[in-house]
């Protein structure tokens, strides 16, 4: 039997491919960055032909870098940015436009419109998502509507629409395979979580062809195989997740009330409600967190838009650091913030304050005030911006958490692990493999191929490399913790009035 899994990581900002072997250790990982597009203040776009490119170039030096053969890899498993979308004509394979990148705001105004109009709740009732350009389907609505030509062509069923899995199935199918997974359809604002299938209200409303829609699958399943010239032999495709839920997989929070957050540019933290498509009551989103043999899993989720780039600004926009890596033994250097609140809504603040117009502040400056109490207070933010959402986890879900597991390029600061860890009261759990992932897109992959028999026997692959527990000064805790309430509680006066 093939001795190896391939994951492919279509990021945001590069294409990542990952072999993993049985014991889930990487037995070789290829990366290649790509061209981020800006056409106009608050634009964001990505020429889908370079993800493609990009993508199976990397699949292909990820497997010759280590003298493998195809031949190795039993299956592959793809995992992706969301809601980026892509719209393509059917037969010349070609895009109409560049893709609309999940960070794209041209649609706000649109947005704005559907809920003055009281869609609100209609929408998030039946998606799990609040009304928001994040998401792909009012995308689809404005390329149909400003690229020359498009809406004709849709109508006459020659386009199609896809997230960048289907996209790359596509691709790797040579145009044989138009299918998404659960987990990708379900942030389109055109999928009902509660009847798992596309929904005709969802379409009319913002006037895309159902002709333009893919098949939805499984997340873990044979799709179809490779045929494109990268491959010369037919690879079976069999898992298929978004990233943030491919991330729950690959911690293997696979049990409800598990949660996890990733710590990149910004956070994602997503916790298993089991298998009901609860609606948050705390200004959360409700997804799809996988279907595996026929059972759907559901998760709450809540985003922090500036995490990891928080510390970006204290290098390129402060100057106080010259790496990232910089800023742990810089905030090390002084005992605490010592009052310092640093609220960093460079991008507004996201779940569950939800404000869009929020700006970054500080709070607390005296004369006494330095670069490393600024640094201290930039780590803190992540972690009270991250406690924020799995407060409002825990008062959904009725329970207290009791571990958080974390990955993402931020964790391999301890100084923050342990704060968060401070500041939740709870057990912070660092895995060995933190490019979880990846392992997750593997794990699903594999499941459906039989490489990994169980969930019960990728359990023992996820390992814990360090766990940070809470301190035992809470009072003090307590006391700084009421001081982020205050500088949010002063922002938001400051925005909305
Ligand atoms: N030691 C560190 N302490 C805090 N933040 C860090 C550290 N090292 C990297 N980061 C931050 O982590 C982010 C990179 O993590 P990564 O998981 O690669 O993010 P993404 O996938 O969003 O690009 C950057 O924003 C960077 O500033
Ligand atoms: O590419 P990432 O890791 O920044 O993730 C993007 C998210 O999927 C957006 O929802």
């Amino acid at each position: 039997m093939s001795k190896y899994i391939l994951a492919l990581d279509q990021g945001t900002t590069s294409s990542r491919a990952i072999v993993f072997d049985k014991q889930g250790n990487i037995k070789s990982i290829a990366q290649k960055e790509f061209t981020q597009i800006f056409p106009k203040p608050g634009w964001v776009e990505h020429d889908a032909v370079e993800i493609w490119s990009t993508q199976a170039g990397v699949a292909a030096e990820a497997i010759a870098s280590k003298g493998l053969d195809m031949e190795d890899i039993a299956a592959i498993g793809i995992t992706n940015q969301r809601e980026t979308v892509v719209v393509w004509n059917k037969n010349t394979g070609k895009p109409v436009c560049n893709a609309i990148v999940w960070q794209d705001k041209r649609t706000s105004n649109y947005c704005d419109e559907l809920k003055a109009d009281g869609k609100s709740k209609m929408i998030k009732e039946k998606t799990g998502l609040v009304i928001d350009s994040y998401f792909s389907g009012t995308k689809v609505k404005w390329i149909l509507d400003n690229v020359e030509g498009a809406r004709e062509k849709a109508e006459n069923g020659e386009l199609l629409l896809g997230t960048i899995d289907s996209w790359l199935v596509w691709n790797f199918s040579k145009k044989q395979k138009h299918i998404t997974d659960v987990t990708n359809a379900c942030r389109t604002l055109l999928f009902n979580i509660n009847t798992m299938d596309w929904d005709d209200e969802l379409l009319e409303l913002l006037t895309i062809p159902k002709s333009m829609l893919p098949e939805v699958k499984q997340s873990s399943e044979i799709y179809g195989h490779t045929k494109s010239t990268f491959f010369d032999c037919n690879i079976p495709i069999a898992g298929i997740a978004g990233d943030q839920q491919a991330a729950l997989f690959g911690q293997m929070c696979t049990q409800k009330g598990m949660v996890k957050n990733t710590y990149g540019t910004g956070c994602f933290m997503l916790m298993n409600i089991g298998n009901k498509p609860i609606v948050s009551k705390n200004n959360l989103l409700t997804t799809v967190a996988w279907k595996i043999n026929g059972k759907t899993t559901y998760a709450f989720e809540g985003s922090v838009f500036i995490a990891g780039a928080a510390v970006q600004w204290l290098r390129d926009g402060l100057k106080i650091i010259r790496n990232s890596s910089e800023v742990e033994s810089l905030a090390n250097s002084v005992e605490d913030s010592d009052g310092v609140y640093f609220v960093p809504s460079f991008a507004g603040l996201g779940a569950p304050h939800w404000n869009q117009k929020a700006q970054g502040t500080m709070f607390g400056l005296t004369r006494g005030t330095t670069d490393a109490h600024i640094a201290r207070a930039t780590l803190d933010a992540i972690a009270y911006q991250s406690m924020d959402i799995l407060k409002a986890m825990e008062a959904d879900a009725k329970i207290t958490i009791k571990e958080l597991r974390v990955d993402g390029g931020a964790t391999v600061n301890n100084t923050l692990m342990q704060f968060q860890s401070d500041v939740l009261n709870t057990k912070t759990v660092r895995p060995k493999v933190i490019e979880t992932t990846a392992m997750g897109a593997a794990f699903l992959a594999g499941l459906a191929v039989g490489f990994w028999k169980s969930e019960e026997e990728i359990q023992e692959i996820w390992q814990i490399h360090e766990t940070f527990k809470p301190s035992k000064k809470r009072k003090k805790i307590e006391k700084n913790i009421k001081g982020w309430y205050k500088a949010i509680a002063a922002l938001e006066y400051w925005t909305n009035n």
